[in-house]
C-alpha cells in the first residue's frame, strides 16, 4: 500500500504542476506524468469518452501513435469491463481478456510479456461518465499494493481535469465565436455608416470632396438643411480616414444642457463643482486619437466656443477645476443646418472659431437639388424597411415614384426615409401578394399643388403680427413658438404627428421645443 507521506508528495506535485491556464494537452499529460511518478506502473492512459469510443488524450509509457486512436468498448472487453464499474476494476497477469494496449507498451518493445497486470477506472463528473483511467505493469501483482482509494482519487483528478478542459475549450470556441461576431457587427456597421447613396452629379461630387478631406486631418464645417444627411457625411468621412480605427465621438451641441456642457466637451476633476464626485474624461480626452464630431455647432454657448478655440488652437485641453492642461490629438468635424455666417454677423457666433472650423467647409446638397437619386435611395430605403419590418420585397409604382419627383422634400432625405417606412406598411396591410406602394400610400400633396407653406421658399409664410422691440432672433423664436404651438394643438399633443405636420424630425422638434420654453410631455 502507498505510504501517506508519498501521496502527499503526488498531490503537491499534481497541485503545482496543473493549472487551468495551461493549455489541456499539457494538462493531462503533467497528470498522467505524476500517475506514472507515483505509482508502480509502466504504462498509464487517461482516455476520454466521445461519442461511444475512448479516446486517448495523453499517455506515458505507451508508444506515442496510441494518442488520438479511437477504442471501441465493444471491441475490447476490458475497456467495456471498466466502464461498467464505478470503482477501480482490476485484471491479473493471468486474466483472459486482451488488454486493450497490448503490443503498445514501450517496457515491452521485445514483445516478451504477453501477460501483465493491469487497473483501470471509469471516470465520472457527477453522473457522468466521461472516460476511462488505465494503468499497466508488466510484472505481475505489481498493483498488489496499490489500494483502490489512491486510484479512486486520481480518477476524480482526471475526470475533473477532463471536465475542466472541455470546459475551458467550450468558452474558448465561444468567445472567439463572439469576437468574430463582435468583429463582424462592427465591420456590418462600418459597412452602412458607409453607405451615402446617390450617383446623381451633385452626390459624386460630395463623395469626391469627402475622399479629398478623407486623407488629410483638416477641420471640416458640414452645411446642409436638416435630413441631407450631414452626419452620414461626417460617419463616412472618419470611416476612409486613416483614423477609422479609432473612434468617432458625436457630440450633438444643441442637447447639452448648458451647466454641464463645459464638462461634458473637456472633463472635470473630483470637486470641481457639487455633483463632481469623481474624475471625469470630455468628448475630448474619449476622442483623443480619433474624430470628434460637434453636431450642431451652431447652438454651442458662446463661452465654450471661446473655450474650442483654444482646445483647437493648442490641441491642449483642461478638465473643470484643473490647472493641468492636456494635450489631445483629435480630428474636429462640425455640423450645422444654421447660416454660420448669418451667426456670426449677428454676433451669436464666434469669427475666429468659424473661420477655424471652415477650413474644408463641404455643403449637402438638398434633396430637391439631386432628384435624380430618388429611385435609388427608395429602393435603398424599402429594402431597409423590409429588413426591419420583416416583410418580403416591396415594390415600388411608376405613379408613386412620379409623386415623389413631383414633391418638394423639404425634409431631405430622412423625411423620405421615413415616408418610404410608413407606406411600407400601409402597402403591406392593404394588399395581397407582394406588397406594392401605390402614390395613395405615400400621403404626399398632389403635384400640382405647391409643397406647404412653411417648408416652401416660393411660398411664404403669411405675414404674422410682430410685438415691436423683439430683435430677430426674439422674433424668430416667437414665431417658431407659436408654430409649434398650433400643431402640437392641432394634433392633440401628440408628438410624433406634431413632427410629421411640421415636416421635421422628432428629436429636433423637441429640442426646438424646449429651447423655446415649451413644456415636452
Ligand atoms: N445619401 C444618403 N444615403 C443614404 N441615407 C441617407 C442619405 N442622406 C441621408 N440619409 C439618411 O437620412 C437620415 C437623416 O440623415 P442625417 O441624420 O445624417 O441628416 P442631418 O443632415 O445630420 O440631419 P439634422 O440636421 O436634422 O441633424 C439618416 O437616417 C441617414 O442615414
Amino acid at each position: 500500500m502507498l505510504q501517506q507521506p508519498a501521496l502527499d508528495h503526488a498531490w503537491l506535485q499534481i497541485a503545482v504542476g496543473l493549472s487551468t491556464s495551461m493549455p489541456g494537452e499539457l494538462q493531462f499529460q503533467r497528470l498522467v506524468q505524476a500517475i506514472c511518478d507515483v505509482l508502480p506502473c509502466d504504462a498509464v492512459a487517461l482516455m476520454q469518452l466521445n461519442e461511444g469510443e475512448l479516446v486517448p488524450v495523453a499517455a506515458m509509457g505507451l508508444a506515442p501513435e496510441v494518442i488520438g486512436q479511437r477504442f471501441l468498448p465493444a471491441e475490447h472487453p476490458r475497456l467495456q469491463a471498466i466502464l461498467q464499474e464505478r470503482d477501480p476494476v482490476r485484471f491479473p497477469a493471468d486474466a483472459e481478456l486482451p488488454d486493450p494496449f497490448d503490443g503498445w507498451l514501450a517496457a515491452d518493445r521485445e514483445r516478451t510479456a504477453d501477460v501483465h497486470s493491469c487497473m483501470g477506472c471509469s471516470l465520472y463528473v457527477d453522473r457522468q461518465l466521461v472516460g476511462v483511467l488505465t494503468l499497466d505493469a508488466l510484472a505481475p501483482g505489481r498493483f498488489d499494493d496499490v489500494d483502490d482509494m489512491t486510484v479512486a482519487a486520481f480518477a476524480a483528478l482526471a475526470a475533473a481535469t477532463l471536465r475542466n478542459v472541455a470546459l475551458i475549450r467550450a468558452l474558448e470556441h465561444s468567445r472567439a465565436q463572439q469576437q468574430e461576431l463582435a468583429q463582424e457587427l462592427v465591420r456590418d456597421a462600418r459597412r452602412r455608416e458607409g453607405e451615402l447613396i446617390g450617383n446623381s452629379a451633385p452626390m459624386r461630387k460630395l463623395n469626391e470632396e469627402i475622399e479629398t478631406v478623407a486623407r488629410t486631418d483638416l477641420a471640416v464645417l458640414i452645411t446642409g438643411e436638416t435630413g441631407t444627411g450631414k452626419e452620414l457625411v461626417a460617419r463616412t468621412l472618419h470611416a476612409r480616414s486613416r483614423r477609422s480605427e479609432q473612434a468617432l465621438v458625436h457630440v450633438n451641441c444643441a442637447a447639452l444642457p448648458e451647466q454641464i456642457a463645459e464638462s461634458e466637451l473637456f472633463g472635470h476633476v473630483k470637486g470641481a463643482f457639487t455633483g463632481a464626485v469623481s474624475n471625469r474624461a470630455g468628448k475630448f480626452e474619449l476622442a483623443d486619437g480619433g474624430t470628434l464630431f460637434l453636431d450642431e455647432i451652431g447652438e454651442l454657448p458662446l463661452n465654450l466656443q471661446a473655450k474650442l478655440l483654444r482646445a483647437l488652437q493648442q490641441g491642449e485641453i483642461q478638465r473643470v477645476g484643473s490647472d493641468k492642461l492636456l494635450r489631445v490629438n483629435v480630428r474636429l468635424i462640425a455640423a450645422t443646418n444654421r447660416d454660420l455666417e448669418q451667426e456670426v454677423a449677428e454676433g451669436r457666433f464666434r469669427s475666429d472659431l468659424y473661420h477655424r472650423l471652415k477650413v474644408y467647409p463641404i455643403a449637402v446638397p438638398p434633396l430637391r437639388e439631386h432628384k435624380a437619386d430618388l429611385e435609388i435611395l427608395s429602393s435603398y430605403f424599402l429594402d431597409q424597411a423590409r429588413t426591419h419590418l420583416g416583410l418580403r420585397q416591396i415594390a415600388l409604382h411608376p405613379q408613386a415614384l412620379q409623386a415623389m419627383q413631383a414633391y418638394d422634400w423639404p425634409g431631405n432625405v430622412r423625411e423620405l426615409e421615413h415616408l418610404l417606412m410608413r407606406a411600407s406598411l400601409k402597402a403591406t396591410q392593404h394588399k395581397e401578394g407582394r406588397p406594392l406602394i401605390l402614390a395613395e400610400h405615400l400621403d404626399l400633396p398632389v403635384a400640382d399643388q405647391p409643397a406647404p407653406a412653411t417648408s416652401s421658399a416660393d411660398n411664404p409664410a403669411q405675414p404674422v403680427a410682430i410685438p415691436s422691440g423683439l430683435n430677430l432672433r426674439d422674433a424668430v423664436d416667437n414665431y417658431q413658438k407659436m408654430l409649434i404651438s398650433q400643431a402640437l394643438e392641432a394634433q392633440q399633443g401628440n408628438w410624433s404627428a406634431t413632427a410629421r405636420q411640421l415636416q421635421t424630425d422628432r428629436a429636433n422638434l423637441i429640442r426646438l421645443a424646449q429651447r423655446l420654453g415649451l413644456k415636452y410631455s
